[in-house]
């Protein structure tokens, strides 16, 4: 990484949920890179333990005393615990996190015709109303201590063009972006930045569910034929790296001008007739 990013985030306090895994987890280690202090979350606290882990000590010692990076134990999908999750980090740091990702995500697929109702229910409550719960206590801790901040959710390319399979997935990922490009409107004079970000397929657990047959169809639109790796050394020009990349530049002043927007991130030629989105080309 250019060394003029390695303190970037220097200031930064960042609160990643979903981290214990995946793009959480790539997110984490990439923030973390560029200086800032992370704050892990997951469903699975151990996973988010693993994460800290790999997260080593903060950045650069300059800037505020910090901690260390810490990891929490939270489902989004419950109000009080999203609540409780942004008191612990206050009390872990003495401040509000000035970075917020929302990672935490799950799938259900079925087919419309048989999906049923816990299905679609699970998939909101995690995917659509985590996010604004995460999003709706780190505003309120935000404003209340008169801290600007920048706020990143994670949807999905799925969000935006469908997939069959996904009608609950779909809609809390239309919605992620819906509920991000209103943030954006509500909390800018606040000085607090709200933008979604829509990977493509990316090679982790969560992918790891699709039948092989599915795969072939989607891989089959990927230009070098090969899904993102979690790793971020994919066949693909790094989508996961790509990601982070995309995440890190909208938690840092460098994109101090840009909110509301909706950043694709996909490295793949969709067959539904957009234009081909090369990787690390965000569509702003
Ligand atoms: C031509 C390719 C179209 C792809 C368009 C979408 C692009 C993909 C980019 C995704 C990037 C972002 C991904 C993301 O955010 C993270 C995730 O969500 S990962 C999980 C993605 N999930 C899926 O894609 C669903 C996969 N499908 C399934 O799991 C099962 O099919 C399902 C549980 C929905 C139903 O299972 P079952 O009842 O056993 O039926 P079949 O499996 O036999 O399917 C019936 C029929 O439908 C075809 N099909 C199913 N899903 C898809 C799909 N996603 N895309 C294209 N076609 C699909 C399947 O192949 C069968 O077709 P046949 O011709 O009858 O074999
Ligand atoms: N993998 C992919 O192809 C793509 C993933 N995404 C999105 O990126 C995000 C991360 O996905 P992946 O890293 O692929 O998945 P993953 O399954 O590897 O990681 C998801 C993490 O979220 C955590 N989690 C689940 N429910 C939670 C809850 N209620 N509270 C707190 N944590 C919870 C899980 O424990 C897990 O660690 C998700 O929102 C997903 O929808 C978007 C586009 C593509």
């Amino acid at each position: 990484m250019a060394s003029q990013l390695q303190h970037r985030l220097r200031s930064a306090l960042a609160l990643v949920t979903g981290a214990g895994s995946g793009i959480g987890r790539a997110v984490s280690v990439r923030l973390a890179g560029e200086g800032a202090t992370v704050a892990a979350c997951d469903l699975d606290g151990a996973a988010a333990q693993e994460t800290v882990r790999l997260l080593g000590r903060p950045g650069s010692k300059e800037g505020p005393p910090r901690g260390n990076h810490a990891a929490f134990q939270a489902d989004v999908s419950q109000a009080s615990a999203a609540r409780r999750l942004l008191e612990q980090v206050q009390a872990c740091f003495s401040r509000p996190p000035s970075v917020v990702v929302s990672c935490a995500g799950i799938t259900q697929d079925e087919l419309l015709l048989h999906m049923s109702e816990d299905d679609w229910d699970k998939v909101i409550a995690v995917n659509l109303k985590g996010t604004f719960l995460v999003t709706q206590a780190a505003g309120q801790a935000l404003v209340s201590s008169g801290c600007s901040g920048s706020i990143i959710n994670i949807s999905s390319i799925i969000g935006k063009v469908g997939n069959m399979g996904q009608t609950n997935y779909a809609a809390s990922k239309a919605g992620v972006i819906g509920l991000t490009q209103t943030a954006a409107r509500e909390l800018g004079r606040h000085g607090i930045r709200c933008n979604s970000v829509l990977p493509g397929f990316i090679a982790t657990p969560m992918t790891q569910k699709v039948p092989q047959k599915v795969m072939n169809k989607i891989t089959g639109m990927i230009p070098m034929g090969h899904l993102g790796d979690p790793e971020g050394f994919c066949p693909l020009p790094n989508i996961l790296i790509d990601v982070a990349d995309v995440v890190a530049f909208l938690a840092s002043e460098d994109s101090g001008y840009i909110t509301g927007a909706s950043v694709e991130v996909t490295g793949m030629r969709p067959t539904w007739g957009g234009r081909g989105q090369r990787s690390g080309t965000p569509t702003i």
